[in-house]
């Protein structure tokens, strides 16, 4: 069974509080999903409607075809983690990652036995006395080792050290080349994960902004750079994100795929295309009113 998800029209209000809007996109079986958008844009919201943890005021979630709610065979198939506050959880490890194994129909105890080693994790510990980043590697943990069709991290990794992450962010590529499946991953660390994703999808304001593949995205930015008055000259018309100067030298970030036809342009007024990065076009896009004030 393939685990595919499709979301249709998707609202969900809090009160009278609408945190998503009309949002809706596919997502398939095998690939890494970058979910990014701003504090409060709706990330969190999102990933609890497709965990079941909430259902939503308007519009359909669709998973394996059918709606996941308080739907039992659906829901041991999705793993969902977040950066869980683990004060009162006084089993230890071992009993954790038992009770995971229970109603994960996926879950392997040997993958699992070797993250706990790679990730230093003693087992005989109550969880509640481990660290905050090795309780993220607990979350981690599960979520891998359950290898469930769906499985999202929300920010889980946060509270680990960098070293730690890029361990998890080898593991989840070395893990899914073995073992497809549709990770969604929400993060503010964009410019360090980047590279995991096949596909983005940026959040505003509970709308949907994008859904792109990752290499068409990136393809959309460029920057501009060379002599102040041939750089605005050439960016007229086009979608500026954002601009620098520099005495006579201006480098301008345009959203605009990069074609041929642009190459040659900006080559025969002797200007500079460069590669922008995820992390630009994510800042530019999700640009509100008051951070242009504050510039
Ligand atoms: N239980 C709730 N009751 C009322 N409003 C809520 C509730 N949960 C979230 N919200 C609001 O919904 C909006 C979206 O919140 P959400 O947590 O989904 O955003 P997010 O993108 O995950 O943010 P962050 O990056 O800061 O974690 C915010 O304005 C938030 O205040």
């Amino acid at each position: 069974m393939t685990y595919n998800i499709e979301v249709n029209n998707l609202s969900l209000k809090y009160k009278n509080f609408e945190a998503l809007k009309d949002v809706s996109f596919k997502l398939e079986d095998g690939k890494i999903y970058g979910l990014l958008g701003r504090n409060g844009a709706g990330k969190t919201s999102l990933l609890s409607i497709l965990a079941s943890y909430r259902q939503q005021t308007a519009g359909s979630v669709k998973i394996a075809g059918a709606a996941p709610y308080e739907n039992a065979e659906i829901n041991q198939n999705i793993s969902f983690h977040f950066q869980t506050n683990y004060e009162e959880e006084t089993e230890k490890v071992k009993n954790m990652l038992s009770m995971v194994e229970e109603y994960r129909p996926n879950y392997d105890a040997e993958y699992a036995k070797y993250l706990v080693e790679l990730f230093k994790l003693p087992m005989n510990k109550n969880v509640n006395k481990l660290s905050k980043g090795m309780q993220s590697a607990l979350e981690v943990i599960m979520g891998l080792a359950s290898r469930s069709p769906i499985t999202i991290f929300d920010e889980s990794y946060l509270s680990m050290d960098a070293p730690t992450r890029v361990k998890f962010y080898n593991e989840l590529l070395k893990d899914q080349e073995n073992h497809p499946r549709i990770f969604i991953l929400s993060t503010h660390l964009v410019s360090e994960m980047d590279y995991l994703f096949d596909e983005v999808l940026i959040l505003d304001n509970g709308k949907l902004l994008l859904h792109e593949d990752y290499e068409t995205l990136i393809s959309r930015g460029m920057s501009i750079t060379g002599n102040a008055t041939d750089v605005d000259e050439f960016v007229k018309g086009r979608r500026i994100l954002s601009s620098q100067q520099l005495g006579k030298t201006k480098s301008v970030m345009i959203y605009e795929e990069r074609t041929e036809k642009i190459e040659n342009a900006a080559d025969s007024l002797g200007l500079e295309i460069g590669p922008i990065s995820l992390q630009d076009l994510f800042i530019h896009l999700t640009e509100t009113e008051d951070s242009h004030e504050s510039k």
